[in-house]
Order: C-alpha cells, then sequence, then structure tokens
C-alpha cells in the first residue's frame, strides 16, 4: 500500500498591487498591495483554512507586497505565530530601467513584441539600470549586507533562478526535515522560476507560464520529497473574491497540469527538489 503524502509545499503569489492593476513593469520596486490584493490575500488564507492546511514555516521576499500577503494569509488561518523567513533571493525578478514605466507605453516605443521578449524570454535581460541610478538596489539600506556582486541592475528569467534556487536548496529543502508543511510567497517570476526547476520545463515552456495573484497552489511530497500527486489549487472549485472560477483564470495551469501528468511517473521529482543542477 502507497504511504500518504506527508509533505506540502503552498506556493502562493502576493495578492495585486496598484502597478499590476496600471500594467506597470514593477520589479524589485516596493509597491504596496491595492484594495483587490488585500482581498485576495484574506481569500487565500481562507481557502489554504478551508484545505485544513497548517504550516510550520513560511518564507518570503523583503518585498511589501509578499511580506503582508504571508501576514494576511496566516491571519485568516490563525497562524501569525509560526517562523517567517525573509530573503531578497525570493525578489520578483529585477526589471532593470524598465522598474515604473508602464508596458502599453514602452510597446508603443520598441512594439509589442520586444515588450514580450523582455517579459517572458529565458534569457533575454531587460535594459540595465546604472549604479547612479536612485532605484539601483545598492542605494536601499535593506540590500546593505549583501556582496556589491550580488546586486542586480536587471535581471532574466534565467538570473532569477540563478538566484532563487540556491535559496530552496540550502534553506527551504533543509527546512523540510523537521516541518510537514512549508509556504512559500512569493512573485510571478520568482514562482515561475521554481515551478520550472520543480516540474522541469523546458527553457520553451516556461515562456507560457503565468502564475496569478492570490491563488495558493498545494504540492504533496512524499518523506523523500517525491511529487505524490499533481499541484492543486486550495479548495479549487470555490470562487475568488472577485467573482471569477480559478478554473477560467489558470488556462495555462491546467496545460502544465498536463504536461506533468504525462512526465510524473518517469520523473524522479526527488532528484528535482534535492540535487542542484
Ligand atoms: O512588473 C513585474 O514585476 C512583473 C510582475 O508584476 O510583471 P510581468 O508579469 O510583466 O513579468
Amino acid at each position: 500500500m502507497t504511504e500518504p503524502p506527508n509533505k506540502t509545499l503552498v506556493l502562493l503569489r502576493h495578492g495585486q498591487i496598484t502597478w499590476n492593476a496600471e500594467n506597470r513593469f514593477t520589479g524589485w520596486t516596493d509597491v504596496g498591495l491595492s484594495e483587490l490584493g488585500h482581498v485576495e490575500a484574506v481569500e487565500a488564507g481562507r481557502r489554504l483554512l478551508h484545505d485544513g492546511l497548517q504550516f510550520d514555516i513560511a518564507f518570503t521576499s523583503v518585498l511589501k507586497r509578499a511580506i503582508k500577503t504571508v501576514w494576511l494569509a496566516l491571519e485568516e488561518m490563525d497562524q501569525m505565530w509560526i517562523p517567517v523567513h525573509r530573503s531578497w533571493r525570493l525578489n520578483e525578478r529585477h526589471y532593470g530601467s524598465l522598474q515604473g514605466q508602464f508596458k502599453h507605453e514602452v510597446a508603443k516605443k520598441v512594439g509589442e513584441e520586444q515588450v514580450q521578449r523582455w517579459r517572458r524570454s529565458f534569457d533575454v535581460r531587460p535594459p540595465a539600470l546604472s549604479e547612479g541610478d536612485k532605484r539601483f538596489p545598492g542605494n536601499d539600506r535593506r540590500y546593505a549586507s549583501l556582496d556589491p556582486a550580488q546586486l542586480p541592475c536587471g535581471e532574466s528569467l534565467k538570473d532569477t533562478i540563478e538566484r532563487a534556487l540556491p535559496y530552496w536548496h540550502e534553506t527551504i529543502v533543509p527546512a523540510f526535515a523537521s516541518a510537514d508543511s512549508i509556504l512559500i510567497v512569493a512573485h510571478g517570476n520568482t514562482l515561475r522560476a521554481l515551478i520550472k526547476y520543480l516540474k522541469g520545463l523546458t527553457d520553451e515552456k516556461v515562456v507560457g507560464l503565468e502564475v496569478p495573484t492570490g491563488e495558493p497552489v498545494v504540492y504533496r511530497f512524499d518523506h523523500e520529497l517525491r511529487l505524490q500527486q499533481l499541484p492543486t489549487f486550495a479548495h479549487s472549485m470555490s470562487r475568488c473574491a472577485h467573482g471569477c472560477s480559478p478554473r477560467s483564470r489558470f488556462r495555462d495551469f491546467f496545460s502544465l497540469a498536463s504536461h506533468l501528468r504525462s512526465h510524473c511517473s518517469s520523473i524522479s521529482f526527488q532528484q528535482r527538489l534535492t540535487k542542484k543542477r
């Protein structure tokens, strides 16, 4: 008889921010949740509570949209007491000098195709920020302890994977030794980076992967961190606070689920989860 899954990982993108609604490149800009984002974060907690999730530890970035989402979701679950660890390695991808610009205005100048290449290609970097720019992370005291060589001026998804995965391997995976249930609240592109790695998606396949705000996805593993079933949306038959069903919003996820289904029996997820590439 197969053992029931006993390790749980929930990936959650922060709730909506005003710059998402306005369609502005955000990256490392520290923008807060919009009213809808606030509702989405509370609703995420409600859905996780409904599914009986009890977290042992949570991980997030050093950006307030993710931190606040952890707070609101855990508050809704009455689990605010668990340890929450923050790392710049879970920050959104750094969008270079595009940060703050409206995507449609950039598209008018350089064309839709170029904007899409910057947003979704695997290894294309956005135009870099200069170190003299006030938006450069070296001017922000929260990054003061970093080696200057680690401070990004603009990252591709590939760069984001390279700085996020050490945190996965060195901090999150070891936490599973004493934790049965882990929550990661991060950002669209950091989560794309993690999902690419966990599911072994190709560089081409990840281009079509979108991660919606405020939708917790639950992964179940056995004690050796082998994936036991397809990831599921928490309380997935519910409607979101703003009235649309998860299934209608996230077609990309379901196409990825079918990709995963076809690979599920042959891939060693333990290998993906625990070994560096
Ligand atoms: O601007 C950003 O930081 C990200 C996420 O909001 O945008 P995109 O989805 O275009 O990568």
